[in-house]
């Protein structure tokens, strides 16, 4: 009977997450190497540690194919609707720290929040004969938010990297993106609504709801949360 813990595989979450377990007298070990998807924390047997891409970890927690894992906030949010109510969030971890926001060009001065936005959005269809275009890998997220603003006149246009250049090249209008320092969105010539913070981001320790909680499980599982205070 043993716990599965999903950890970042690679990435800038995978050092300082095994840095956070360290500070915590934990150190979670890769026999087979940087390759290897399979782990463990040194002296806890009742623990099998695996490897996976931060977005893998937050599908897998909602799925109940994991018991405990270290992902991003958003990421949670953005796998499925459904996704925060899946999962309990159980330590935030302190790094990581990122928001998703909606982000226009520095041109647009007139547009400062996302009322001025949704006018924009109704005018959009017969000013340039087509929808507003908004680049994000992001999906869930935006639709939410865009949803609660009243603005439906839009287009997505999935954009996997790069998104910041999207409006410059000429493939959407504007963007929803996570930042933290704010360069990349500057370097762009971007510039992020005045309330136009969907969502505040911080790696987290989360806990499977859907996984399978026998009172041993749940035992082992208090045991490794009580070790992992701050
Ligand atoms: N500039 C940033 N500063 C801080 N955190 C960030 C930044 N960019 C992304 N993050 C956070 O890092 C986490 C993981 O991002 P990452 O890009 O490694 O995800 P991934 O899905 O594993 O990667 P990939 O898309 O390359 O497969 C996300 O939760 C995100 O909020
Ligand atoms: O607000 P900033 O500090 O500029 O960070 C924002 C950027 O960071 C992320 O990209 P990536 O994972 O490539 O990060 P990196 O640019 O920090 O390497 C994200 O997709 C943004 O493009």
């Amino acid at each position: 009977m043993t716990l599965t813990l999903a950890v970042p595989s690679k990435g800038r979450l995978e050092e300082m997450t095994r840095d956070w377990f360290a500070q915590r007298g934990l150190t979670i070990t890769r026999p087979g190497g940087a390759r290897s998807y399979l782990g463990a924390i040194e002296g806890i047997p009742d623990i099998t540690v695996r490897f996976y891409p931060a977005s893998e970890i937050a599908r897998e927690l909602i799925r109940g194919n994991i018991d405990l894992g270290v992902t991003g906030r958003d990421l949670i949010h953005e796998t499925s609707e459904a996704g925060p109510a899946s999962v309990e969030f159980a330590r935030n971890l302190g790094f990581g720290g990122a928001d998703v926001v909606v982000a226009v060009p520095d041109a647009w001065i007139d547009v400062t929040h996302m009322h001025d936005l949704a006018d924009v959005a109704s005018d959009f269809r017969s000013r340039h004969g087509r929808w507003l275009r908004i680049a994000t890998k992001y999906i869930t997220i935006t639709r939410q938010h865009f949803a609660q603003a009243g603005i439906a006149e839009y287009r997505i246009v999935e954009s996997l990297g790069a998104t910041e250049a999207a409006p410059a090249s000429g493939v959407a209008d504007i963007v929803v993106d996570i930042t933290s320092t704010g360069s990349t969105l500057a370097a762009n010539g971007l510039r992020v609504l005045e309330d136009g913070v969907m969502l505040q981001s911080e790696a987290n320790l989360i806990v499977s709801k859907t996984a399978d909680w026998s009172k041993e499980r749940r035992a082992v599982l208090d045991t490794m949360l009580v070790r992992l205070h701050d």
